[in-house]
């Protein structure tokens, strides 16, 4: 009769947020063909068959992520708010949690924050260099000038 209802362990989600089960990417991998195209977005799942001719981007580039996690190269291109809404069109589920692979960070592009502050840092070494180059001059005239007066 003692009470050890404390240690209960939470049970494992098994269904996402819109109550469909959750997928693995064993799942996906099987959804590679012409007629069937599913890949990874974001942990989302995406069933792109009907839009392999009407992407922008052409049916190819697709195909060579067919069954795949897709992540890096959709956010590569760099594809506008425009593309990103259109992906709810296709969503079929999202990836168990343990199927996850840390790609959900937005925004993507990242690498080339820097360029704006190296500019001044030029600025900078070219004037050194100058002002250097004239005290090199003035103290090489000096120099002759007492040579001359001596
Ligand atoms: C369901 C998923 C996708 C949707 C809804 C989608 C949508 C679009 C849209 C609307 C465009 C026109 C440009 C823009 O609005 O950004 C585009 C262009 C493009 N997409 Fe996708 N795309 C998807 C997946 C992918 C994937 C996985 C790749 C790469 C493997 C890809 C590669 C490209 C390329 C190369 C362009 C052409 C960019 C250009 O010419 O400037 N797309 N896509």
């Amino acid at each position: 009769m003692a009470s050890d209802q404390a240690t209960e362990p939470e049970p494992e989600p098994t269904e996402d947020s819109k109550g469909r089960p959750f997928m693995s990417m064993a799942d996906v991998e099987s959804h590679n063909t012409q007629e069937d195209v599913w890949m990874v977005i974001h942990d989302k799942v995406y069933n792109v068959t009907k839009y392999l001719d009407d992407h922008p981007g052409g049916e190819e580039v697709l195909m060579d992520r067919a069954g795949q996690n897709a992540t890096e190269d959709f956010e590569d291109v760099g594809h506008s708010r425009d593309a990103r809404k259109q992906l709810d069109k296709f969503e079929v589920g999202e990836l168990a949690p343990s199927e996850r692979v840390g790609s959900t960070s937005k925004g993507g592009g990242g690498g080339s924050g820097e360029g704006g502050g190296a500019m001044p840092l030029i600025l900078v070494s070219v004037l050194v260099a100058v002002v250097g180059a004239a005290y090199f001059y003035y103290s090489q005239e000096t120099a002759a000038a007492s040579a001359a007066a001596a």
